[in-house]
């Protein structure tokens, strides 16, 4: 049976239940003004999140909320592999044609080593899975979409901070193939203008927690990046006090890499801006040189941050003594990737406003409240 008609916009989240995604759902709940239908696989990501989302937005509803804010706190949630159209088609089923508003498509597999290993998994994952999602809202009528992507596009950009004019040139198989996501729903967006709206965020690095501490980042396994890893050593999860520095021999200030590090709430708040701006009636898409109604923004500070400033900058959240010791570099590393982030302002309104300090913070009030992330209840 098809769900009853909502004045609630139903807003499709996959990779719901994941670091990102999780904290997008959030947002979307704090507007009251949407449903959320989450699908996730959970390759690496915890059903609990979603509780949680649920329950930390139902505890901010104001006195007396309406039954229609309390739907706004219902997630529903489901375990669904994109790679299968069938398992996709499903989900839309429950809601019929033009049942739900839009997608924001985050599901997505992310290490750029691993993605050099198993190139085709993440081929298969990541291209071929928004092939058909894709394809399952064009049946359904839900033809505005937000994607995930990357700054990873970039490669080694020629110009800091990065415009995104700047040509796409990633050198992974997984960056590859958020540049080649994008180009599909680019395709699309031409060859059905008066059809399809799309945008895509090219994410910097989101770093943080929602402040409450109820969510937040729980990579499987030994963290690979910075800011978690850092975290899990402070917190005793991983048993090192020395953080290995991928070199320190590159072209910036203290030799160390350069990221520009945004908190995941910032973040999630680009992805409502993103969302609104594909509603009939915005003026996001007045400027396209073709008639097609996609764009790309990215979602950054603007603001460069090196591995040993990330390393005091977690020193003073944490009050763990990091010792550390240069090493080789890592393959992939590039030495600077700093957004250029007035596009998005102009054209959003976006603007990340949390600084280093408050990301740490929330990353290490989250952490320190669940040692062992979502696994420990
Ligand atoms: O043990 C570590 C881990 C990281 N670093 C350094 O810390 C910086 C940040 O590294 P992260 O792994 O945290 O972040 P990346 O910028 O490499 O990765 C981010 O950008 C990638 C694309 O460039 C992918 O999108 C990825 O998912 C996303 O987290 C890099 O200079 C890295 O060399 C270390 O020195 N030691």
């Amino acid at each position: 049976m098809v769900e009853a008609p909502s004045p609630l916009k139903r807003v499709l989240v996959t990779g719901g239940a994941g670091y990102i995604g999780s904290h997008v759902v959030y947002a979307l709940q704090n507007t009251r003004r949407f449903k959320v239908i989450s699908i996730d696989n959970h390759h690496n990501s915890y059903p609990k999140s979603l509780l949680r989302v649920s329950q930390l937005s139902k505890s901010e509803l104001p006195e007396g909320a309406s039954a229609q804010d309390v739907e706004t706190t219902e997630i529903d949630a489901h375990k669904c592999d994109l790679t299968q159209p069938e398992q996709i088609r499903q989900v839309f089923q429950k809601y019929g044609k033009a049942g739900i508003w839009g997608v924001i498509h985050i599901a997505a597999y992310k290490a750029v080593g691993e993605s050099t290993e198993i190139p085709l998994t993440y081929y298969a994952n990541n291209v071929g899975a928004t092939v058909s999602l894709l394809q399952v809202m064009a049946e359904f009528e839900c033809t505005r979409i937000v994607y995930s992507s990357s700054a990873t596009v970039y490669g080694i950009p020629p110009i800091i901070p990065i415009p995104e004019t700047t040509r796409l040139q990633a050198e992974s198989p997984y960056g590859k193939t958020k540049v080649m996501a994008e180009t599909i729903i680019q395709d699309l967006c031409q060859a059905e203008p008066e059809r399809w709206r799309a945008i895509s965020l090219r994410y910097f690095n989101p770093a943080g927690a929602h402040p409450s501490g109820v969510i937040g980042e729980d990579p499987r396994g030994r963290p690979g990046n910075l800011l978690p890893l850092l975290a899990h050593m402070a917190v005793g999860r991983v048993k090192e006090d020395k953080l290995m520095v991928f070199g320190n021999d590159y072209p910036t200030p203290d030799g160390t890499c350069v990221r520009d590090y945004l908190h995941v709430l910032d973040l999630a708040s680009g992805h409502l801006l993103a969302l609104d701006a594909l509603a009939p009636g915005s003026t996001v898409f007045d400027n396209c040189p073709t008639p097609a109604r996609v764009k790309a923004f990215n979602l950054g500070k603007g603001k460069g941050m090196s591995v040993y400033q990330i390393v005091e900058a977690m020193r003073k959240a944490t009050g763990f003594d990091y010792k550390t010791e240069v090493i080789g570099r890592r393959a992939g590393d590039v030495p600077d990737l700093t957004a250029d982030p007035a596009l998005a302002e102009k054209e959003l309104g976006f603007k990340a406003d949390k600084d280093l300090d408050t990301m740490c913070r929330d990353l290490w009030n989250w952490q320190s409240k669940n040692p062992q992330g979502y696994g420990e209840d």
